[in-house]
């Protein structure tokens, strides 16, 4: 499923409307009749019954006229409806005067709301709210009339079923204006908006669900829109992932490849010892866990499954003690390296990584993640070691915006631009972590996640994507199937792993392992 831009969602209609020749009249029917649908759903859920009282707020625009076909709809299924004009609509034209004029020779009850200088609206008479105000063509914070609607809807406490996106969202990047509905389910028309994936605007969306109105699935793919949703469908048909793992009967550890897990020292040993874990039951045949000499001792057996390699580091119990040689040395015949997690930090890490990176083999997949992330971005021109290497970074939005030179909110704003821009000029593939992981390709595909919770901001969760991604190029996996793959398989894991919870506050890195 593809996710899209207010603009692209207006390029698409447009194609459908002039190109193709159906109707705008015919969409918007689809539209009003789907939200009507789903409104009575969710309250059916909530209430044991369908909410038989509802308030269209209904904008001036297109977005509105939805609302005047939703409120007919609802009237027909045997409910009493009423409607809160934004604006006079008087002045509305095209499509929306065609409805206007539907809705008042039904004789639907409507009134043109004022503010606080006109009538108030008895919010008490109602069981439900359509939020019709504003769609892909709102522009900046709602304006006077819509948003004190916006507010008293909102504090109504009836629930609110928005149509399209929450009025006040800014439909393209999740950012919320002052103020903003708080939907309880969002009907997205044909396709789900960018804003509505992210946080904030997730939030304020409630559940979402994409209904079909009648325009060709094709169009999306022709206007170009490069954005998707990531679930076991994007994995199957456009990733050519097969989410259920199914082995081959004839097939034997060598088949799964053999990933390198350089991480883990001396105060983080716990961040290798979860990486070389989730590699494991990430599938790989095998794993081993390379960490500077002195800690191979006290880890010795912490997992069995794992060969443990330890590597000259002048006693330290670090890796400024490691010479990038022995570990360049020690990827030969392995499948995939994994750097970063638990590496730390040490005057010449900069000049290190340069020496590492320019000794492995060109053709070697790597994952990098945590410190070695931060070295990276104290030494921007080493990222040129990385164009054409098959490389996935999995940053957080901290490294992130170091790697990008930008503040945290600035990352955090866009993040499906922020993930795209870094992934495509610097031809890597980049995972860029936090609630709705997103993945962007070197083409410029981006795909967001649609698994996990909170309970998975959880320390050493991070090691554990590092140690999947790695353990699935060491499979074999394209860099973008693998980091894509890993990040969806990371988040079901975290979901049944918070399932098996009283709360998804007690989870820990390790229950996330054991759910993979
Ligand atoms: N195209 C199609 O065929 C189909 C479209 N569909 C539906 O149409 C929706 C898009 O409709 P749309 O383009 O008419 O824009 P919409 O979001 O209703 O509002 C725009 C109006 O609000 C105003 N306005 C803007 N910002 C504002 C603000 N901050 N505060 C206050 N006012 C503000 C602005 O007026 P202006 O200020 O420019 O005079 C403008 O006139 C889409 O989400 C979907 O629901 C479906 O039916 C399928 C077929
Ligand atoms: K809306």
């Amino acid at each position: 499923m593809r996710i899209v831009t207010s603009e692209e969602m207006r390029n698409i209609d447009k194609a459908a409307i002039e190109r193709i020749g159906i109707p705008a009249l015919v969409l918007m029917e689809n539209a009003g009749r789907a939200v009507a649908e789903e409104a009575m759903r969710l309250t059916a859920q909530a209430h044991g019954g369908p909410a038989k009282r509802w308030l269209v707020l209904a904008g001036k625009g297109n977005n509105g006229a939805d609302g005047l076909v939703a409120a007919r709809h609802l009237l027909e299924a045997g409910c009493e409806v009423g409607i809160a004009y934004a604006a006079d609509p008087a002045g509305f034209r095209g499509e929306a005067a065609v409805q206007r004029d539907i809705a008042a020779n039904l004789g639907l009850p409507a009134v043109v709301y004022a503010g606080s200088e006109g009538d108030p609206i008895y919010w008490t008479r109602y069981d439900g709210i359509v939020d019709a105000l504003l769609g892909t063509g709102s522009r900046g914070a709602p304006a006077g009339v819509y948003a004190a609607l916006i507010r008293e809807a909102n504090a109504s406490g009836l629930p609110i079923v928005a149509i399209d996106t929450p009025s006040g969202l800014d439909a393209d990047t999740g950012n919320l204006h002052d103020p903003c509905i708080r939907a309880a389910r969002t009907v997205a028309l044909a396709y789900a908006k960018r804003g509505l994936v992210q946080y904030p605007g997730a939030g304020a969306a409630g559940e979402v669900v994409v209904r079909a109105i009648g325009i060709p699935a094709r169009l999306a793919e022709q206007i170009g829109v490069r954005t998707f949703a990531l679930d076991e469908r994007t994995l199957r048909e456009r990733l050519g992932v097969d989410p259920a793992r199914a082995r081959e009967a004839d097939t034997h550890k060598g088949t799964y490849g053999h990933a390198l897990i350089a991480a883990g020292s001396r105060p983080m040993s716990g961040a290798g010892l979860l990486s070389a874990r989730a590699a494991l039951r990430g599938g790989c045949g095998l794993v081993t866990w390379a960490v500077p000499d002195r800690l191979v001792e006290p880890l010795a057996g912490r997992v069995p499954e794992a060969m443990i390699y330890g590597l000259p580091d002048e006693e330290r119990g670090d890796w400024s003690g490691v010479a990038p040689a022995a570990l360049s040395q020690l990827t030969v015949g392995k499948d995939a390296l994994v750097l970063g997690p638990g590496l730390g930090r040490w005057a010449g890490d900069g000049d290190w990584l340069r020496e590492l990176l320019a000794g492995l083999d060109p053709a070697l997949p790597i994952v990098l993640d945590a410190d070695s992330l931060n070295i990276l971005a104290d030494m921007p021109e080493a990222s040129a070691q990385l164009c054409g290497r098959r490389a996935v970074l999995t940053p957080h939005p901290g490294e992130m915006a170091r790697l990008a030179g930008f503040a945290v909110p600035d990352i955090q704003r866009d993040r499906i631009e922020a993930a795209r821009r870094y992934a495509t000029q610097h031809a890597v593939t980049l995972v860029l972590k936090g609630a709705r992981t997103v993945v962007a390709t070197p083409e410029g595909d981006v795909y967001v996640n649609a698994t996990g919770n909170p309970g998975m901001a959880t320390g050493g969760a991070g090691d554990v994507l590092a140690g999947l991604v790695g353990s699935l190029l060491a499979q074999g996996r394209t860099p973008d199937q693998a980091a894509a793959f890993g990040v969806w398989l990371h988040g079901a894991a975290g979901d049944r792993a918070a399932a098996g919870r009283p709360t998804s506050s007690s989870l820990v890195a390790g229950d996330i392992i054991e759910a993979l």
